[in-house]
């Protein structure tokens, strides 16, 4: 990453859909350079909040704001990363890590895109088109394509839940380290995977952010050590409502 240091992230307000309150006075910031996980149950507002911040359309009406501490737009400073792989069908997978430079008018980067392919497995079907490739392949190389976009904010939006669980802690592995130092705010619904990976862990509710204790140590931690364990089993009965945090 070069140029300056990554922005926070805030978002403060009510959100409506029509008549119906998403959420009232939430307050969340996400602090600059750090991988933020943010859980919550289906439905809670998850993905609208990454929506919010990365400016796209939600259908809904925010009375507040959205966007970065530092107070400049965040248009062309993010990596996003929807539940949907999004991937152009028609295109294959090395066409598809070059698509967001070729929509920019820039000459795409086919050494890094090949890179990034062989480092998600991917390298072997960098030539097939998406429809050839299992759920957890195309997600692979969603992922690609959002790491190759180079941004210093990632918004990802369940990025690993279509893996094994070996695939997947290789993911999260290679995610880490790629966005090391960036600002990252991740959706997960497995609290595993925040234990692991959260600099920071939100909870969203009905009633609004609940900020859980954390597991001792530094991310990335060790998927199947004692900390992240005591935490997952922490934060699983936080999710299910059996305590508080
Ligand atoms: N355009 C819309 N119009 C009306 N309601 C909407 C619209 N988009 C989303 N919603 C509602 O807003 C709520 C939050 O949706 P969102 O996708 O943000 O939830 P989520 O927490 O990410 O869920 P999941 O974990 O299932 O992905 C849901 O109840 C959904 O039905």
């Amino acid at each position: 990453m070069t140029g300056a240091p990554p922005p926070g992230l805030r978002l403060n307000g009510t959100l409506r859909f029509g008549a119906q309150v998403l959420f009232r006075d939430l307050s969340m910031t996400v602090r600059p350079g750090e991988w933020t996980c943010l859980l919550g149950d289906s439905g809670v507002g998850k993905s609208t909040v990454l929506r919010l911040l990365a400016g796209l359309e939600t259908g809904a009406a925010l009375e507040g704001e959205a966007g970065a501490t530092d107070g400049a737009p965040l248009e062309g400073r993010i990596a996003w990363m929807a539940q949907s792989d999004l991937l152009a069908p028609w295109l294959d997978l090395h066409e598809n890590l070059a698509m967001g430079a070729r929509l920019r008018g820039e000459p795409p980067d086919r050494d890094r895109a090949a890179e990034l392919l062989e480092r998600v497995g991917l390298g072997p079907h960098a030539h097939k088109t998406p429809h050839m490739l299992s759920g957890g392949m195309r997600q692979r190389a969603a992922l690609a394509r959002a790491l190759i976009e180079d941004r210093p904010v990632a918004l990802l939006d369940e990025p690993f839940a279509a893996l094994d669980l070996r695939t997947r802690a290789a993911m999260q592995e290679l995610a880490f380290a790629e966005l090391a130092g960036r600002t990252v705010l991740h959706v997960t619904h497995d609290p595993h995977e925040a234990a692991r990976l959260g600099h920071r862990i939100l909870v969203l509710t009905r009633d609004g952010l609940v900020e859980p204790a954390l597991p001792a140590g530094l991310p990335i931690r060790d998927a199947a050590g004692p900390e992240v364990l005591e935490a997952q089993a922490r934060l699983t009965r936080l999710l299910l409502g059996e305590t508080r945090a």
